[in-house]
């Protein structure tokens, strides 16, 4: 059966469930905080926990890749169960792996993330276009024939991002606009949203670059890095409407409960949903 466009289908979880993305992020500090340790077990016990309360709940959930591979293969197969639970329970999986690399290692990541035959095979990937935009046709390409979505970073939500991302060429187009640009071409043809995403830290303020990519805006900062739901507007003016906002440790550090998991992830919901309007 062909599945729908990873765009098509983020749009309608985002109608039905709200906006919000909620990152799964097992630092070892929050592990801690939950009285887990440190440990495969205790990775396996908040994984789970966090796909028991919210993946019936929020549109979009984000596992970081980082915090699984830090325990290699049992990580990783942490990571798939989560990746397919998740899905199963009506959650759209972004893998946040923000993998860059020449054309030809960019199809093994592909096949890695946006093949639905892979273990790891999620609704969208991130990436990073720093190695060339054209260095992520092979993803583009197999993203597109599996109905999955691929986010390049463009302005990420961290202070020393923007030393590359700002740096202008000699007509003072900066390095952000081209990508955003490309990002644009990708989804001209798309009926209801691309499925070519940016990635856009909500901690930037008035970007000053053209956000209107028909395609979904990932942003990440809300919560521990000191954005709120209520920067939205100024960050993204008229794209808002596209914007997927990212909340990780804000949201994680009210567990193991679930039911407080659940009202962390509900207030931002309508905190988010009420900024965008
Ligand atoms: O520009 C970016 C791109 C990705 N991230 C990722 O999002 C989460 C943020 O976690 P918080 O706990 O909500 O700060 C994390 O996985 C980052 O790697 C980002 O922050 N900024």
């Amino acid at each position: 059966m062909m599945v729908q466009p990873f765009g098509a289908r983020l749009r309608a979880a985002m109608d039905e469930r709200g906006p919000l993305c909620v990152g799964i992020d097992p630092h070892a500090a929050l592990l801690r905080g939950w009285g887990l340790d440190d440990d495969i077990d205790g990775l396996e016990a908040f994984t789970r926990t966090v796909v028991e309360a919210l993946a019936g709940q929020v549109a979009v959930l984000k596992p970081q890749s980082a915090f699984f591979e830090r325990f290699g293969s049992r990580g990783i197969a942490v990571l798939e169960r989560a990746v397919a639970e998740a899905r199963a329970a009506g959650a759209l999986v972004i893998m946040d792996a923000k993998r860059g690399d020449i054309g030809s290692t960019m199809a093994g990541y592909a096949a890695a993330y946006v093949d639905e035959n892979s273990p790891l095979a999620s609704d969208a990937v991130t990436v990073s276009p720093y190695l060339g935009y054209g260095s992520l046709r092979p993803v583009l390409d197999l993203a597109e024939e599996h109905g999955a979505g691929v986010f390049v970073l463009a302005l990420t939500s961290n202070p020393e991002g923007s030393e590359v991302q700002r740096a202008t060429a000699a007509d003072g187009t900066s390095v952000a606009s081209v990508m955003l640009r490309h990002i644009a071409a990708e989804n001209a043809n798309a009926p209801v949203l691309g499925s070519v995403g940016a990635v856009v830290g909500a901690t930037l303020g008035d970007v000053g670059v053209d956000l209107d990519i028909h395609g979904p805006l990932l942003a990440p900062g809300i919560g521990a890095q000191g954005a709120t739901p209520q920067d939205i507007p100024t960050v993204f003016g008229d794209a808002a409407r596209n914007v997927v906002p990212s909340v990780s440790r804000e949201i994680l550090r009210h567990g193991p409960s679930h039911e407080a998991l659940r009202e962390a992830a509900r207030r931002y919901a309508d905190e988010c949903r009420a900024a965008i309007g």
